[in-house]
């Protein structure tokens, strides 16, 4: 079994589990309550220069423990106020030390931002989950999913208002998932086998995507350099844990990468 293998079968189990404690039906009931999302698609096709999505991650299977004991709402909200156009907030408990306990201090301290449940969803029951803990955006890991299920719990997630962020690692997975029901399409440039990240799995993949769709780069991402060449290639989103997650702010991190992404004076994409 790969890792991701490992993390979706454990995934299974965790749902079920859930299922037993709390029926949909139950977080219907939740969801009467729960507040009007806000879009991320919106705000990163609206964007003229490159947008940070910051990520609140305190381990990974490939780095293992980056910042254990760190503050959910106090990192968010350094985050929120360095300008980051939304949260990725991770609650997966076994392999990412995250849980719905940091995702839910994060939202409380920032009602107004766009926030990612940054998980491996398989089952329509985490989509209530998601919507019921104050996410906007869910995202759909093309390498786990059937196209089949792309379609339906892209619908599905349209359905409870949540917006839809799909990442792909390579043009099969893309070709065979991108559905018009997908919001925005994420490059992951992790390959999962070996744990390598590489921004040329961006930029070979931009071409591919097509214009109608938003799309952001992920992972291993660490300098302005870097995200204004990917910004050129047509990526208006870039998503980055471990980068501020390592230092001792990951706010004051963010603030400086937004300072050096600012000394870019030709902000506008070329056109290719
Ligand atoms: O910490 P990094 O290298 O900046 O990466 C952030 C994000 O892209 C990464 O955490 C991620 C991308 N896709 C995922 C899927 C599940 C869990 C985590 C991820």
């Amino acid at each position: 079994m790969n890792i991701l293998e490992k993390i979706v079968a454990r995934k299974k189990e965790e749902i079920a589990a859930a299922k037993t404690v709390k029926s949909i039906s139950d977080l219907e009931k939740e969801l009467l309550f729960a507040r009007k999302t806000v879009s991320l698609a919106t705000a990163l096709k609206q964007a003229e220069k490159p947008r940070i999505i910051s990520e609140f991650k305190r381990k990974s299977p490939s780095k293992g423990v980056i910042n254990g004991a760190v503050d959910p709402a106090k990192v968010t909200k350094d985050y929120a106020n360095a300008d980051a156009v939304a949260l990725s907030v991770l609650t997966d408990i076994d392999f990412f030390g995250g849980s719905f306990g940091d995702f839910a201090a994060a939202r409380q301290a920032n009602p107004g931002i766009p926030m990612l449940r940054k998980d491996f969803m398989v089952d329509p029951y985490q989509l209530y989950e998601a919507k019921a803990i104050g996410a906007d955006v869910v995202l759909l890991i093309a390498a786990c999913l059937t196209p089949g299920e792309v379609v339906s719990l892209s619908e599905k997630a349209h359905e409870l208002g949540l917006e839809v962020l799909l990442e792909v690692h390579n043009a099969e997975e893309l070709k065979a998932t991108l559905c018009n029901s997908v919001d925005i399409v994420g490059v992951n440039n992790r390959n999962l086998k070996t744990f390598d990240t590489s921004i040329e799995t961006s930029i070979a993949l931009s071409e591919h995507i097509p214009d109608s769709f938003v799309k952001i780069s992920e992972s291993g991402l660490k300098d302005a350099e870097t995200i204004q060449r990917l910004y050129q290639h047509g990526y208006k989103g870039f998503l980055i844990g471990e980068t501020f997650m390592k230092t001792v702010n990951p706010g004051a991190a963010l603030a400086d990468l937004q300072n050096d992404l600012s000394q870019f004076s030709n902000q506008n994409p070329l056109v290719l």
